[in-house]
């Protein structure tokens, strides 16, 4: 087995002691380095917990997460979050800078990365999310697509092992959705970056390495997405399968099983 970059066991969590119900709940999953985890699930299955958990934004109230070998805990998070890095879903929280590239240049101040390293670093980050044109734009006047984008280059610029958004992409169109996605794609391969990705858009879902499935606080599937999008019909299905169970239904050939959009696309052309 590849090294791991996240190893949660038996995590749970609850908010406050008196409420009844845990947000999450003897969680276990693993996240092999250089993959791509998606995490979906409805609305309060727990999903930004997890990843509040992951960054030590809280700790758990029982059980372990090791990033990267490493037991989290109150001393080791500062470290860790050197290797780490978190984008949330709402940017507004997130900007400090005056400009764009004083936004993105923070983390690594804080890194004290010497000057020209800096800015040779967030050039190559706002490149990387198509906002170099805007690098000396107020970031509070962007669009909430732009902003998430700055968002993603002030993580990026940090060079992370590790990546969790948390539904990071929900403000972008869907071109720029996808070009970012295919660019996160590519720095996984190149750096064998771990991305950790909560989402709701199943196409993303679709096409990640593993899917984590929560529901109400706890693991209910960990599997690949040909997997669980072939046995799991209550989840909305990604394009790709709804077209395969629709030419079922009418009665025409199709593919016995779930194919991604770009095997979809070989089989018909073949
Ligand atoms: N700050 C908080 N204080 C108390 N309870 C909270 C807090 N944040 C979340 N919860 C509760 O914890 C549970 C899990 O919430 P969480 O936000 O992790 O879910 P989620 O899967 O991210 O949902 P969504 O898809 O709506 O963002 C829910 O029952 C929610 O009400």
């Amino acid at each position: 087995m590849k090294d791991l970059m996240i190893d949660v066991e038996n995590v749970t969590f609850r908010y406050d002691r008196r409420e009844q119900t845990d947000a999450l709940s003897s969680v276990s999953f693993k996240a092999e380095k250089g993959k791509w985890l998606s995490v979906i699930g409805n609305n309060g299955a727990g999903k930004s917990t997890l990843a509040a958990l992951l960054i030590g934004l809280i700790q758990p109230s029982q059980g372990t997460i090791r990033i990267n070998g490493v037991a989290l805990d109150e001393e080791s998070k500062w470290t860790i979050r050197r290797s780490a890095g978190i984008v949330f879903q709402n940017p507004d929280n997130q900007f400090i800078g005056a400009t764009v590239q004083d936004d993105v240049a923070f983390g690594l101040e804080n890194l004290n990365v010497p000057a020209d390293q800096m800015r040779l670093r967030v050039t190559e980050a706002l490149e990387t999310v198509g906002m170099l044109n805007y690098r000396t734009a107020d970031p509070t006047q962007l669009s909430g697509g732009q902003k998430q984008r700055v968002a993603i280059a002030g993580v990026l610029a940090l060079r992370p092992d590790l990546l969790i958004l948390d539904e990071a992409f929900v403000m972008l169109d869907p071109r720029s959705r996808r070009e970012l996605l295919a660019t996160l794609k590519r720095l996984k391969t190149e750096r064998d970056l771990t991305i950790l990705s909560i989402t709701h858009d199943m196409n993303e879902a679709a096409a990640s390495d593993r899917i984590l499935v929560l529901k109400q606080g706890h693991v209910a599937r960990s599997d690949t997405p040909a997997h669980i999008f072939s046995e799991e019909t209550e989840l909305a299905a990604p394009f790709s399968e709804r077209l395969r169970r629709l030419l079922l239904k009418k009665g025409r050939r199709a593919p016995e099983s779930y194919r991604t959009e770009s095997e979809m696309v070989q089989w018909l052309c073949d």
